[in-house]
């Protein structure tokens, strides 16, 4: 965990650098490659995780897989019919996720406690970006929701989540294995999204320091050791679901995106979307 941290610490400046000679566009185009490799591969083998934790035979792959599907659909539907509360709700569930992924490790025996831990701190992470990128993110929220959000509200939101998050974290600090490292984390967080453009930041965040650990989580739990064979192994299993995601996105974005400014609003709305069922095999493999 600390060697990827360290790892982290120097991709992610060495991708503010790296944006400094880019063009806008190229960024762009990086990011969302990175988004939709790395990202997209980090859910893409929920349906073997499940079987995995279900043991094997008690469940059939195709119920799974339909199981799967719907709540997929479920979560594409809410952003159609409602999207402030589906939004909402998907801050929450990522802000959890986010927060789970970092502090799983954590032990105490209030769990109300660590949940409130991981909500707050992806939660406060979450806003930080949207914060710092107002701008761009009013716009995004306003083309998903219809509602149009203050630089005040974001405020209010982020300084909420760091309250709780402060909080907990004091209630906690012993369980935590380097929490001024942890605060560290925070501070380089900050400088890059306040450097940064909304989806180069969210991509080093999203891509670096919440993907790459997962998959190492995963690789770990469905091979036992992490190597070369296993980290292959793992890629090439993920393969046909994240065939089908990519598919399905771009032709999302040719048949619904009409406009060019809707485009951010189609891939967070599906980016979301299938981020409902991973949340809930993530939890399931923290909780063995
Ligand atoms: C950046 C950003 C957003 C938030 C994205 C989030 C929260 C993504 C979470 C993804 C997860 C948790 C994926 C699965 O692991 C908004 C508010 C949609 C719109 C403005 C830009």
């Amino acid at each position: 965990m600390r060697n990827i941290q360290n790892f982290n610490i120097v991709s992610t400046f060495l991708c503010l650098w790296l944006a400094v000679y880019l063009t806008t566009s190229l960024e762009q185009y990086l990011a969302c490659f990175f988004i939709l490799t790395v990202g997209l591969m980090h859910g893409s083998n929920d349906i073997k995780i499940i079987k995995r934790v279900y043991n094997n035979s008690s469940i059939s792959y195709y119920k799974t897989l339909i199981l799967y599907i719907m709540v997929v659909l479920f979560g594409a539907l809410m952003f159609f019919l409602i999207p402030k509360i589906a939004l909402i709700l998907f801050i929450l569930v990522s802000g959890f996720h986010f927060g789970e992924q970092h502090f799983h490790e954590v032990r105490f025996q209030y769990k109300w406690i660590k949940k409130s831990l991981y909500v707050s701190y992806g939660c406060a992470i979450i806003f930080l970006l949207l914060y710092t990128n107002a701008q761009e993110s009013i716009e995004i929220i306003s083309q998903i929701t219809g509602e149009s959000i203050t630089i005040n509200f974001l405020m209010v939101s982020l300084i909420s989540s760091l309250m709780v998050f402060v909080s907990c974290f004091v209630i906690l600090y012993k369980s935590i294995t380097n929490p001024i490292r942890e605060l560290f984390n925070i501070l380089v967080f900050f400088i890059v999204f306040k450097t940064a453009s909304l989806l180069w930041a969210f991509a080093i965040y999203f891509v670096l320091w919440h993907s790459l650990p997962s998959v190492l989580d995963q690789v770990k739990y469905l091979f036992k050791e992490v190597n070369k064979r296993s980290v292959l192994e793992y890629v090439k299993s993920s393969a046909i679901y994240w065939i089908v995601s990519v598919v399905g996105l771009f032709l999302l974005l040719n048949f619904l995106v009409k406009q060019e400014d809707l485009f951010y609003a189609v891939f967070f709305s599906f980016l979301a979307a299938i981020t409902f069922p991973h949340v809930i095999v993530m939890t399931k493999i923290f909780k063995h």
